[in-house]
Parts: C-alpha cells; structure tokens; sequence
C-alpha cells in the first residue's frame, strides 16, 4: 500500500477549496496501514458535511481497490481554527468565532434563520453560542423554549449563559425586561450591548453568532464595529422593500470592513399545508439579484412554512424538532457553507489573549 498515493489521493477528492489549501490546512494528520487496515486520520478546522460526501466516500473507495487493503479506518477530529477577527478586534473570552446575523427590515426571519443554523452546526459537532442583542424584540430566548429562565452570576464579574438545546445563549431579553430596551437611546443600547457580550461565561464556544437588531441605524453600525466578528449574514425576504434595507444591510458591513458571508433568502416561497401548493408570495429571484449586485451571493432559500412558525413558537426550531425535515438539511447545508467560507476567506490565527470588552 503505497501511503504517498493515499496523501495524492485526499488532494484529489478534496472540494476546490480545500484542495489549494490542503497544505496550509494540515487536514490530512496520519495514514497508518496494519494488516490490510487502512487508518486515514483527518483534524477538520471546521465541521463540514462536503468533507463527509466529497472526500470521504471517494476517497474510500480508491482506497479499496489497493492491493493489499481490505478496510479503511477513518478517525475524525473537529478541532475548530480560530479565524482572524475583522479589524483585529480583540476576542471574547473563550470564543473562536463570531458571526452577526443582520437584516435591514424587521420580521424577515432574522431569529429563526440565527437559531435553527446555530442548532444545525452543533449538531455538526461544534460547540455554539447565541447572544440576542435585539433590543426592539428579542425572541430568541422564546425560541428556545427559556423565556422563563435567567442567566445566574458565574463570578462577580459574568453571568453564566443559559444551556438551551445545547446551545449557549445570553439575550438582551433576560436582562432589560419590560421593554425597557427599547427605548434606550443609541449610545445607552450600544453600551449595554456590548457589555453583555463581554460580561457573559460562554464556556469554550467554536462559534458566537450575534442575532443584531434589525437595521442600519447608529446602534447596529456601533456594534458591527465593535464586535469583534469574523463574518456577517444577512437575512431578507424577496420583497421589494426588504431586499433595499438589506442591501444598506450589506454597504453597512462593507463601511466597516466585516466580509459580508451572502444572503440567505426567507419566505421564499409560501408552501401551502394541505395540499403542498407553492407559490411567490413576495416575488422570485429578488434576492439572487440584489446579492449579486453587491458582489455577494444567496447562499439559502427557506419558504415561508407553517412547520418552521410552529416549531418556533413551540419553543424547539425545526432544526431540533424535525431533524430529517427538508428544512434541517437546507440550514445543514448554509452552516456548512458559512463556517467553510470563512474559513476559506480570511486566515487563522492563534488563540488571542481576550481583552475584556466592557
Ligand atoms: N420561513 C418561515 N416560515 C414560517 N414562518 C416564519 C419563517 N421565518 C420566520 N417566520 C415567522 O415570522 C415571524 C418573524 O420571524 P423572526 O422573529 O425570525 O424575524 P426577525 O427578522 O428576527 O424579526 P425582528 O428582528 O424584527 O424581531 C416569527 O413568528 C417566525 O416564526
């Protein structure tokens, strides 16, 4: 068994991406073989479904027909790269990476596309947090299925975030009540903001998505220059006046040099209950345009379903809920893509000494 054609082999099947990076990745830790037993050991700088279909299969498979080789062992570590944060912000304590979910116009689905991809990249193997820090209505907390909880004192400086579906989460709901937040003036919401990222015990998170309030006003240009992100997400329905709010959305981030990730499209479609009937409700193509325009891409179409309001008010997003749903395989499909586009857009860095940001 020739172990050099093995390594040849990885460089081969591997996506586009990871084949120009295959060095700089070290993906590839050992080839051993030991009585016809073949063990390919791989260290995954992130949690990627493509790795699993595109390599592995393939791989496996050419590796069978050696002579000499009747199995193939695989051993398989998700070890998390920390990814250079935008403007060398420094990092919060103990997080790898962060990503700011944003949209121009409120109720477009920004907190369900933030909680049920969050769900699908733990359930990918990572371990992932969310902070709400929408001050106008932060649902996340009820999505969850833990508006009644409260975050307790870890120290006496932080507060522990709340385990939900095994995810770690602090919102600004927990925290303001009464609507309070609301009408916090920009400096005030900004301040509070930013202190309950740094003030909160995340525990060792891969990634921290931020779910941000809706717009494009003095607060969310404070924070997306402030928190130290690694990548931004914006989420918009195919609507006319969605997709121009989330286009100041884009500009917004590009202002304050955070790479824009794409667009994920929300209601795309509305998919009728009783008879499966599919229809544009808000018009078709609208957001493949837009992003294109602003040199970006859609990198998801969810329809406007029943289920997917269901689920989430409920208290348990489909992601957990209906794992084989079609809907758990397209937010599969967009943390996949996400998590490896950062990776592919920007560098790695070591793990930086936090900086407490309050
Ligand atoms: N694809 C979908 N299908 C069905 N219902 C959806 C879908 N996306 C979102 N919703 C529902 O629409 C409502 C608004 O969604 P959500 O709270 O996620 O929006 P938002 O953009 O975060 O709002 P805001 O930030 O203004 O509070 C919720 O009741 C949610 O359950």
């Amino acid at each position: 068994m020739d172990i050099t054609k093995i390594t040849q082999l990885v460089g081969i099947f591997t996506p586009k991406n990871w084949l120009q990076n295959i060095a700089e990745t070290n993906v590839l830790e050992t080839i051993s073989n030991k009585d016809g037993c073949v063990e390919i050991q791989i260290r995954l700088p992130f949690p990627s479904l493509d790795f699993e279909e595109e390599v592995k299969t393939k791989l496996e498979a050419k590796v069978l027909l050696m002579k000499g080789v009747d199995r193939v062992n695989w051993v398989i570590k998700l070890d998390v790269a920390t990814l250079a944060r935008c403007n060398d912000a420094p990092a919060i304590k103990g997080v790898k990476n962060v990503i700011a979910i944003a949209s121009g116009k409120g109720g477009v689905g920004k907190s369900t596309t933030t909680v049920n991809t969050a769900l699908a990249l733990a359930k990918m193997g990572a371990k992932v947090g969310i902070m709400d820090a929408d001050i106008y209505g932060p649902s996340i907390p009820l999505m969850l299925g833990v508006s009644e909880s409260r975050p307790e004192a870890y120290d006496g400086n932080t507060m522990q975030a709340i385990n939900a579906h095994g995810l770690a989460v602090n919102s600004i709901g927990f925290i303001a009540l009464n609507d309070q937040a609301m009408i916090w003036r920009g400096p005030m919401a900004s301040k509070a903001l930013m202190q309950l990222l740094g003030e909160t015990h995340w525990g060792e998170l891969d990634y921290l998505f931020i779910d941000m309030p809706p717009g494009t006003g003095d607060i969310q240009l404070t924070l997306s220059q402030n928190i130290p992100v690694t990548g931004a997400l914006i989420v918009s329905t195919p609507q006319d006046v969605a997709l121009a709010d989330a286009a100041k959305g884009i500009s917004m981030f590009r202002q304050v040099k955070v790479p824009v990730l794409g667009v994920v499209e929300n209601m795309s479609t509305h998919i009728c209950n009783n008879c499966g009937h599919e229809e544009a409700i808000f018009g078709t193509g609208g957001v493949t345009k837009m992003a294109a325009r602003f040199d970006t891409e859609c990198v998801a179409q969810l329809p406007l379903h029943i289920d997917l309001r269901a689920d989430i008010d409920a208290g348990i997003p489909t992601v957990a809920a209906r794992p084989d749903s079609e809907f758990s395989a397209v937010y599969a499909q967009l943390a996949n893509d996400i998590v490896s586009k950062m990776f592919f857009q920007t560098h790695t860095i070591s793990t930086a000494i936090p900086i407490k940001l309050a």
